[in-house]
């Protein structure tokens, strides 16, 4: 199939998910996410952000079409389909007695190799070196022979980044990616993820909870209210109070910096 002009791009389309008895997403159709822009999936807390992207990752079984540059991934299996578009969940990499390194390496071995076989290839010297280079990008490379175990929570969340990035897949799904790193590590991860998907045309999509980030780091934004998409576009545009007022419940006013930047002030509880 054909990646045309006008079909490029990742779209979920007439998707329906269920827990059970409980549809969390009846009939839904996202905007199309287009390469090379970092698009924050926002929305609060039950809205089925993670619904969504695990749906559209092929790990919660799903009703109806979710396409990447017009190739239906839908009828892929899960280890093809992750090479395509790769999900990272919420929960950490989890504090096992390996190192960093060998935490990298082993993730891009999970990847099916040429011959469709799956932990086929012993690492060499370039996945080494990819991986080194990965962990330097998020200012890690000083953890390499760190044991998980032995490591924080947000240092973690760096290296699952890290880890997701070095299986090169070309849409990126990432379930809230900054929620346990600090104020510095939050902004440089962005920037770091925003020039990441532009330099290799990724389709980048991540949920996230702090607003002023999506307003001032990303390319677009998507708001998910009640199991459906209410607004989406250029953060400026979507991020109005009315919005945040009928969304999150909170009286706010947006004010811009002397230097262009957009900061959310929460005035109270509505
Ligand atoms: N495994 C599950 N079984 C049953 N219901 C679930 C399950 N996971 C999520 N839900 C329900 O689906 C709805 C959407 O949940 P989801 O996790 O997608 O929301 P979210 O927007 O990612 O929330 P948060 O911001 O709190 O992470 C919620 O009502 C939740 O209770």
């Amino acid at each position: 199939m054909t990646a045309g002009k006008y079909s490029s791009g990742l779209i979920a389309q007439n998707l329906t998910v269920h827990y059970g008895r409980n549809t969390v997403l009846d009939d839904l159709t996202t905007p199309r996410f287009p390469h090379g822009r970092i698009c924050a999936l926002l929305g609060p807390n039950g809205s089925g952000k993670s619904t969504l992207l695990r749906a559209m990752s092929g790990l919660l079984p799903a009703q109806g079409t979710i396409a990447l540059d017009g190739l239906q991934l839908t009828s892929m299996r899960l280890p093809e389909r992750s090479q395509h578009c790769l999900y990272l969940p919420q929960a950490l990499p989890a504090p096992v007695n390996i190192t960093a390194l060998e935490a990298m390496l082993a993730a891009k071995r999970v990847m099916p190799n040429k011959q469709g076989q799956r932990f086929a290839d012993a690492p060499n010297e370039e996945d080494i070196e990819v991986s080194l280079s990965l962990l330097e990008q998020f200012n890690i490379a000083h953890l390499a022979l760190r044991k998980l175990n032995e490591l924080s929570g947000g240092q973690r969340q760096l290296i699952g980044l890290a880890q997701a990035l070095g299986r090169q897949p070309q849409a990126l799904l990432l379930d809230e990616p900054l929620s346990a790193l600090d104020l510095h590590y939050q902004y440089a991860v962005t920037k770091l993820l925003t020039q990441i998907t532009r330099a290799n045309n990724l389709v980048t999509v991540m949920v996230l909870h702090d607003l002023n980030i999506a307003l001032n780091l990303c390319d677009l934004v998507c708001v998910l209210h009640e199991g459906r998409i209410i607004a989406s576009g250029p953060p400026a545009e979507v991020l109005t109070p009315a919005l945040l007022r009928t969304v999150y419940r909170v009286a706010a006013r947006i004010e811009t910096t002397a230097d262009n930047h957009r900061f959310i002030v929460i005035t109270g509880c509505v």
